[in-house]
């Protein structure tokens, strides 16, 4: 399970692709974003149709999938991430199906073996996770639910009920991306609405790409989400330019 890192500070959480561009620079990506202020990683696995996905993070699904990045090389991936750096949670990022075709129980069993602490499934809404949820606690690892804009008192406490760890809390309808600004007010207020109902952490994504976003994002809610920003840099090989950005985001969190 993921421990204390809740309790340490509203942690950075960064999303990258497993095995892109090449296994050797997503393995260095993660170096890079855990070395310069990353307090947790979204690993990202390689799948055909990542429905949530926008260009940027499709392209690397994309380039992965077709450069035979399994989910074993995955986990390959993730046991050499975790040995150097064991005390860095790593949350598996994977759409449902690559975990139905492994099965649930092998899957998690899996995970745990290679350094995973946690999943997050977007297309698993948590009236379909019961069995994840059972079987990968057992393995000891957490399952984080997601709310969205459009979700009622009803889902919110359901998914608070469900969700180990912390909630992430997609901050506008649509699909991963950066985005220029976001709709703050709204967003405030709905995650301090869902603080209402639930005592459950709140992490923000989607859209988030800079220091300014991460600024006003820590001050109302729990810790912050960013992915396509990352992905982008990655796929440049621009570990320069991810090590500013991973810096900035670090620093604006307060
Ligand atoms: O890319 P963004 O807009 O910074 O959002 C984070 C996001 O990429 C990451 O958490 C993620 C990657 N793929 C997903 C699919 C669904 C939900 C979330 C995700």
């Amino acid at each position: 399970m993921i421990g204390k890192i809740f309790e340490i500070k509203k942690p950075l959480i960064c999303y990258f692709m497993a095995g892109y561009p090449s296994v050797e620079d997503s393995i260095k990506t993660a170096e890079v974003l855990l070395e310069n202020g990353a307090d947790i990683l979204e690993v990202g696995f390689p799948f055909s149709d990542p429905v949530a996905d926008g260009i940027t993070i499709q392209a690397a699904h994309e380039k992965a999938v077709k450069d035979g990045i399994t989910p074993v090389k995955v986990f390959e991936i993730t046991k050499t991430i975790k040995e150097r750096f064991p005390d860095k949670p790593l949350i598996a990022m994977t759409y449902y199906n690559p975990i139905f075709k492994m099965g649930e129980e092998n899957f998690c069993k899996i995970a745990r073996e290679n350094g995973i602490d946690g999943l997050i499934v977007p297309d698993l809404p948590p009236e379909e996770g019961e069995s994840l949820k059972k079987i990968a606690n057992q393995y000891g690892l957490s399952v984080i639910f997601l709310l969205a804009p459009t979700s009622h008192e009803k889902r919110v406490k359901l998914v608070s009920n469900m969700s180990d760890n912390f909630i992430y809390y997609v901050s506008i309808t649509g699909i991963t991306g950066e985005r220029e600004s976001l709709p703050w007010q709204e967003l405030k207020s709905k995650v301090e609405e869902i603080k209402k109902i639930t005592d459950k952490k709140i992490a923000v994504g989607f859209g988030v790409s800079k220091g300014e976003h991460a600024k006003i994002i820590s001050s109302f809610a729990d810790g912050v989400i960013v992915g396509s920003a990352i992905v982008k840099l990655q796929g440049k090989k621009d570990f320069e330019g991810l090590k500013s950005l991973v810096k900035e985001l670090h620093d604006s969190i307060s």
